[in-house]
């Protein structure tokens, strides 16, 4: 069977013209409105109109000079037409130029404070969020489509005022100069806008399609290197590739089609241009034979003219550009829209340094409203206490701990830490006081002491160091290459699960919070690792709270309580013994291990 897999994040957008969203991207632009305007005005006034002033000069120095009115030309008047020219096309250099260096400066900068702000946003979010969308998507709004962000943001805001300027300059130049011939030519402009627009809008859909091609090798690729390792594991490189290829394909037949249709313009312009210099010869002849038209003035309009369509040609592409990071803009918008369903509330308290008493009341939550993953769930825990969750998959445990650390809001009832609900605590106050060792720890590229320090970057190397050795993990630490300042990152292979483990004990011990949260990993690891481990463990939950989703029957032993999970209701609770007592899921579930183990 081929592959389903799809990525339906990215969809077409035919949606008319959003002004809003426009005004909301070029608020972006505000804090460089000083700059913005410098770059125009040098543009206006140094660019455009020594560009407007050459043709006037080259039409006085053919009718002064080269073909004067009843006399011989001047070459001193000529002289100084060169002079005038020779320092026009300077300044133009120059005002070109700073524009260049200036837009770029502008984009950057509005790229970066835009990249950020939706950074910034995204690490608000909730899980419900990143539950709902692979990694890769959400990747590819942050870079790919603030990026399509640039040309617009820079250049193409400062060129469109010069393009504009320069299109009602030259207009009114040609009324001036001859307002019976200026009309005839642009009798053809008409024609122009009526066939461009309808290729126009064809050219905008092909170009979005090219982006979302795009955006879909990107997630895909995002997916294929996390899940590599799977890929080679049931060797299905090849149906992998055959994947990509699909992709990859599909994305340059997209590009060919929007980019011929991009070329058609060219000729489109060509086409109305030729006609409107055929209009000018024939017309400006016959107005130079009745005495209205001078020569001189005639090559002005075919300069004119000529540099009459190189802005109605760019201005119509910024206008596609336009359409294309309109929809590059609205999809980072959607994001930046997303309201965080963990929010906090506007009286907010910081939650005071707790005891460890952990209270749920009454608590009720489903991920989705009418598949409930807790339902009912009481029990209050005494500070330093700790506390195993045990139950077959699926059955709750780790939504207790979300729910603890506030990743999800309870459908009903309460969560309380030492008597305060964590609604009314700030989020960060209530983590602060939360340590959580994931099963699987994720390591940050950077060094080993980074990593121990991640929960508080100002401990001291001394510290850091402590943490380490309390836990144990300070040996194999010190035999690495480069001790504590050895490089790891997430998937390097540097470090072995049980070594990944103690670095976790490290880096939750260090942060030292009241409640430790803890998935323990199901992997097996060699008898003395465990008992290393089973060790650090013990310095790691001393005064504090905890919580342990357990896997191990040594660490279920050594809990103060043993809550019982099935299918989001607490069953039964007690101590080992307590449980082992009596007949039930805990007997069964130990038994049943056991029986496991022993096979
Ligand atoms: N992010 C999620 N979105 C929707 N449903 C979820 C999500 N996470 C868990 N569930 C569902 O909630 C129920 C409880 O899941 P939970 O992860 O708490 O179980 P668990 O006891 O921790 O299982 P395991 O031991 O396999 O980790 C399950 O039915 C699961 O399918």
């Amino acid at each position: 069977m081929s592959r389903q897999f799809q990525y339906q994040d990215d969809v077409l957008i035919e949606k008319s013209f959003n002004w809003k969203q426009m005004g909301r991207l070029f608020d972006y632009l505000k804090p460089y409105k000083g700059a913005v305007t410098r770059v125009v005005f040098v543009m206006l006034v140094f660019g455009m109109l020594t560009r407007l002033a050459v043709p006037y000069l080259i039409s006085l120095a053919i009718d002064k000079v080269i073909d004067p009115d009843g006399g011989s030309g001047s070459m001193g008047y000529l002289s100084i037409v060169f002079g005038v020219m020779a320092a026009m096309y300077g300044l133009r250099w120059w005002a070109q130029n700073y524009t260049i260096r200036h837009t770029n400066d502008i984009g950057q900068h509005v790229i970066y404070d835009l990249r950020s702000a939706l950074f910034k946003h995204v690490q608000t979010l909730s899980f419900r969020f990143f539950d709902k969308r692979p990694a890769g998507s959400v990747l590819v709004r942050i870079t790919n489509d603030v990026n399509a962000l640039q040309e617009l943001l820079s250049n193409g805001v400062v060129n469109s005022v010069i393009d504009i300027a320069q299109l009602a300059g030259i207009v009114v130049i040609l009324l001036v100069l001859q307002p019976k011939l200026a009309l005839a030519v642009m009798i053809t402009v008409p024609l122009l806008i009526l066939v461009s627009s309808s290729l126009r809008k064809r050219t905008r859909m092909a170009w979005q399609t090219v982006r979302i091609k795009q955006s879909r090798i990107n997630s895909h690729l995002n997916e294929a290197i996390q899940g590599m390792r799977v890929t080679q594991a049931f060797a299905q490189e090849k149906e992998n590739q055959r994947f990509f290829e699909n992709l990859n394909g599909s994305s340059i037949r997209s590009w060919n089609l929007a980019s011929s249709l991009n070329q058609l313009f060219g000729p489109v312009i060509e086409v109305t241009s030729a006609v409107g210099t055929l209009i000018l010869l024939l017309y400006g002849t016959h107005l130079i034979q009745q005495d209205e038209l001078t020569v001189g003035v005639l090559v002005a309009f075919i300069t004119y003219v000529s540099n009459f369509w190189e802005p109605i040609n760019r201005l119509g592409q910024m206008y596609s550009q336009l359409l294309i990071s309109m929809s590059s803009a609205e999809r980072i918008f959607e994001y930046m829209d997303e309201k965080p369903i963990v929010a906090e509330k506007e009286d907010a308290k910081p939650m005071p340094d707790v005891r460890g008493r952990v209270q749920f009341d009454h608590v009720v939550f489903g991920y989705d409203p009418d598949r409930l993953a807790l339902k009912d769930v009481s029990f209050d825990i005494k500070p330093g206490m700790t506390v195993a969750l045990v139950g077959h998959t699926g059955s709750g445990k780790s939504t207790i701990v979300n729910l603890l650390c506030r990743f999800y809001d309870v459908t009903s009832g309460r969560v309380l830490i030492d008597g305060m609900d964590v609604r009314d605590a700030t989020l960060d106050s209530l983590r602060r006081q939360i340590g959580i060792v994931m099963q699987d720890t994720f390591i940050f590229s950077g060094s080993i002491r980074d990593n121990i320090r991640y929960g508080r970057p100002d401990a001291t190397n001394a510290e850091v160091e402590a943490a380490a050795r309390s836990v144990r993990a300070h040996e194999f630490i010190v035999k690495l290459p480069d001790g504590y300042d050895t490089q790891v990152q997430e998937r390097g292979t540097a470090l072995s699960m049980g070594q990944r483990q103690l670095l976790s004990f490290a880096r939750a011990l260090l942060a030292d919070p009241r409640i430790l949260i803890m998935d323990e990993a199901t992997a097996s690891i060699d008898t003395e690792t465990e008992v290393r481990i089973q060790e650090a463990l013990g310095t790691l939950l001393e005064h504090r709270t905890s919580f342990i989703v357990a896997h191990r029957l040594s660490t279920i032993r050594h809990a103060d309580l043993i809550l019982v999970l099935d299918h989001g209701v607490i069953v039964d609770r007690g101590t080992h013994d307590e449980l082992m007592r009596r007949p039930g899921h805990y007997r069964n579930l130990i038994e049943a291990q056991y029986r496991f183990l022993s096979a």
